[in-house]
Formats: structure tokens, C-alpha cells, sequence
């Protein structure tokens, strides 16, 4: 890939088995293992892609979500460009759970804005027919939070995976352009409440 590019990170949250690992996987080396076993700390791997013309290298941190590894991850999350709030659509509790995802990140990444970070939710694991989270419920959680773009991704099937992290990758850029855009001599009005790509002036 030519051109400048530019560097972001991802950080993959969510309870311990939603497919975090799998989804990182199978977006960077196109593989699925059916037989994951859980992560210890943190991992990440690195993917160059090309978004609306824009040349970025991806780095994706994955985290371990068993709550005992919660030191080892903790420090990880400073620096996060977007978070992917992940929950498994055949475990009702991981989607419980995601309030508590969310504030963690902001508390250990120190997120200064909350209302403007990048999240993005992704239900995992479409594939799988017992599922315990419709779709309809999953979108009102991320209206009522933040109007979150919500995606429902397989690892093991490949769905909506590229998709997902594309999404990420966009939502950052957005973030960005208007945050240049407002300080090119406009006021940040930050009672009123504007998301990513619409007006923050
Ligand atoms: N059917 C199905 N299984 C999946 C999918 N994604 C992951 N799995 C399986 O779910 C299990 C847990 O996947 P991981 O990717 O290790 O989950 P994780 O969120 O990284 O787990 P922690 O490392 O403990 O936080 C593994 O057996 C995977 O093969 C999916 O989309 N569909």
C-alpha cells in the first residue's frame, strides 16, 4: 500500500468468549479456530487498509474478558481511537454487561469526552441459532447510549467482520474532521449533544 498512513487503535472489549480473539483473527489472517482458548492480558496484530481514500494501519488490541485478568488489561486502554464494545448474541448476560464495558474504557482510557468517543457495538456470533439478544434490543441499547453504530458480526462465518472494523476506521475519521473543523475558529458546543459526522458548531 503507498501514501502516507495513518496510525489507529482499536481496542476489542467485552466478556470472556464473545469471540473477541476470533474476530481480530479472522479479519488479520483470514482464520477461525473453533477451539480458542481464552487470552491472558492483551494481544495485537496490525492490518493496513484504505478507507474512503484515507491509508491507515490498523492496530487491533484484543483483551482478555475474564474478570480476574482486569489488572493486565486495564492499562492497555489509554490511547484507544475507537472501542469495540463486543457481546455475544447467544449470552444474554455479555450483553448485560456492556454498560459496564463501556465505563470501564472510559475510566482507565481517561476519555476526557465521553459523549463524542468512538464506540461501536458488535453482537458476535450470528451464526449460532439459540440466540438470547434480538437485534431490535441490541440497536435501542446503543440509541440510548450513545447512538452507537451497531453491527452483528460471525468470526466463524465471516460476516460484517471487514465491515465491522471498517466501521471503526470511519467513525474515528469523523470524530477527527470535525474536531478540525471546530477548532478551524468555530466553538465546540458540547451541551448539544452532535455525534460523529454531524455538526459539533
Ligand atoms: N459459532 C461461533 N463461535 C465463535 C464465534 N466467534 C468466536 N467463537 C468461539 O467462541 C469461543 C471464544 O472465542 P474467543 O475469540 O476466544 O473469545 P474472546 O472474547 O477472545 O474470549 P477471552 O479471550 O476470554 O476474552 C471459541 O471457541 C471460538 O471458536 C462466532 O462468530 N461463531
Amino acid at each position: 500500500m503507498s501514501g502516507k498512513s495513518l496510525l489507529l487503535k482499536v481496542i476489542l472489549l467485552g466478556d470472556g468468549g464473545v469471540g473477541k480473539s476470533s474476530l481480530m483473527n479472522r479479519y488479520v489472517t483470514n482464520k477461525f479456530d473453533s477451539q480458542a482458548f481464552h487470552t491472558i492480558g492483551v494481544e495485537f496484530l496490525n492490518r493496513d487498509l484504505e478507507v474512503d481514500g484515507r491509508f491507515v494501519t490498523l492496530q487491533i488490541w484484543d483483551t482478555a474478558g475474564q474478570e480476574r485478568f482486569k489488572s493486565l488489561r486495564t492499562p492497555f486502554y489509554r490511547g484507544a481511537d475507537c472501542c469495540l464494545l463486543t457481546f455475544s448474541v447467544d449470552d444474554r448476560q455479555s450483553f448485560e454487561n456492556l454498560a459496564n464495558w463501556q465505563k470501564e474504557f472510559i475510566y482507565y482510557a481517561d476519555v476526557k469526552d465521553p459523549e463524542h468517543f468512538p464506540f461501536v457495538v458488535l453482537g458476535n456470533k450470528v451464526d449460532k441459532e439459540d440466540r438470547q439478544v434480538t437485534t431490535e434490543e441490541a440497536q435501542a441499547w446503543c440509541m440510548e447510549n450513545g447512538d452507537y453504530p451497531y453491527l452483528e458480526t460471525s468470526a466463524k462465518d465471516d460476516t460484517n467482520v471487514t465491515v465491522a472494523f471498517e466501521e471503526a476506521v470511519r467513525q474515528v475519521l469523523a470524530v477527527e474532521e470535525q474536531l478540525e473543523h471546530c477548532m478551524l475558529g468555530h466553538t465546540i458546543d458540547l451541551n448539544s449533544g452532535s455525534k460523529a459526522g454531524s455538526s459539533c458548531c
